[in-house]
């Protein structure tokens, strides 16, 4: 059977940069990604997502303002956990990007988004993301190197996936 644990996954990004952040410590170490973290008891998945952008970068956003964009499911060959993450997306934040214990954040142009030195499956479900696309993927991976195989699909409402999800 599998555990699910619930992960968080957030972009900063306007229509010509995104801000990633150079992880520095910890699950995913030294590749550039998105800010977020795990749920932490007794909070919404959109209070977790605001918590971990501002602990991992010292940015401000408002629940309101994260849009939800997509939804990830990573498998690990031999592993029971499954990791369900949460992908936002918004443009509207407060603040200056500052580099914490965790991440060095950095922006980059969207067609310049260092692949190479990020997690595999990023360049996978990164063209929807950046063409405004609404996107569930799943990947099993062998390591954290290999993907043994995966799937991607293009949604129409995350609403109405998460419904359709929960019944
Ligand atoms: C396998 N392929 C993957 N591709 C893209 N992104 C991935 C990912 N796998 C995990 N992620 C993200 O990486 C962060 C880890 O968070 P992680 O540092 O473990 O959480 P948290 O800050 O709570 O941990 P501490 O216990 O405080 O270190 C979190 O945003 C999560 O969504």
């Amino acid at each position: 059977m599998l555990l699910k644990k619930v992960y968080t996954l957030v972009f900063i990004r306007n229509d010509t940069k995104i801000l990633l952040g150079w992880k520095k410590r910890g699950f995913g170490v030294n590749q550039w990604n998105g800010f977020g973290g795990k749920l932490e008891p007794n909070e919404t998945i959109q209070e977790a997502a605001v918590r971990e952008l501002k602990e991992e970068c010292c940015l401000s956003v408002k629940t309101a303002d994260l849009r939800n964009i997509g939804h990830l499911e990573f498998t690990f060959e031999d592993d029971p956990v499954m990791m369900d993450v949460r992908v936002f997306s918004t443009n509207m934040y407060e603040g200056v990007p500052k580099e914490t214990e965790e991440m060095c954040p950095k922006w980059f142009d969207l067609d310049r988004i260092p692949f190479d030195d990020m997690w595999p499956d990023d360049k996978f479900w990164f063209p929807y993301m950046l063409k405004n696309k609404l996107f569930y993927a799943k990947f099993h991976y062998k390591g954290f190197d290999t993907i043994l195989h995966y799937n991607i699909e293009e949604l129409e409402s995350m609403e109405d996936f998460y419904a359709k999800k929960s019944t």
